[in-house]
């Protein structure tokens, strides 16, 4: 099957893959304290925000996980005291679905003291608090369920997601509260 694009929130950790048929060859890097989906090769950089954003965004105690330009926006009305579920909600539905062939979602997650997961969707925008890992994807799994995938560490999570069993994985974070922050960790496959 193929879901394009996931993320999967629990409580403590949480874990986004980008899965792609179209721009296959990106890879996930780590730039100052976030992590930025980018052209594999550097000569292919590209302004494109559906294709190379930022994709994990710490604020303090809470981590900011999405699959667009949006994870910005999330961060920094975070970072101005929104409360998480505000700050999900207003900037998935301020940017919207994608204006693509496909109206692809908006999916993003927030992992801290208290986890929320969203989507916005061409016919609706959900937004709901976390109390066990689930997944929200781009395509057919695009309302938020509960996962059996298991993402118990940083590396584990972004491990665990990569090898998920949905087609065309491309790379993958994860991330995992630490005593006083967060650590983070990327799988590209090589
Ligand atoms: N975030 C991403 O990494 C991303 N990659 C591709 N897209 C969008 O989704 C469309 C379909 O891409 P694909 O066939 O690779 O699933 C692309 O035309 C692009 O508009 C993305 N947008 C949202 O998921």
């Amino acid at each position: 099957m193929y879901v394009g694009r996931f993320l999967v929130i629990g409580s403590e950790t949480g874990a986004y893959r980008v899965s792609s048929r179209s721009f296959p060859n990106r890879k996930i890097i780590e730039r100052d304290d976030r992590l930025t989906v980018v052209p594999t090769d550097a000569a292919d950089e590209t302004d494109n925000p559906y294709v190379s954003y930022n994709c994990v965004r710490p604020v303090d105690d809470r981590v900011v996980v999405g699959n667009g330009s949006h994870t910005d926006p999330i961060a920094e009305k975070l970072a101005l005291g929104y409360p998480a579920r505000d700050a999900l909600a207003l900037s998935l539905l301020a940017l919207d679905f994608e204006k693509d062939d496909y109206d692809t979602p908006r999916i993003a997650g927030i992992v801290g003291p208290e986890s929320f997961i969203g989507t916005v969707r061409r016919d609706g925008l959900v937004v709901e608090e976390v109390t066990e890992p689930t997944l929200v994807a781009t395509y057919e799994k695009d309302s938020p369920e509960s996962t059996e995938i298991a993402i118990e560490s940083a590396a584990g999570a972004a491990r665990a997601v990569y090898d998920a069993d949905f087609e065309h994985a491309v790379c993958a974070a994860g991330v995992a509260r630490t005593g006083d922050g967060f650590e983070t960790a990327i799988e590209n496959g090589d």
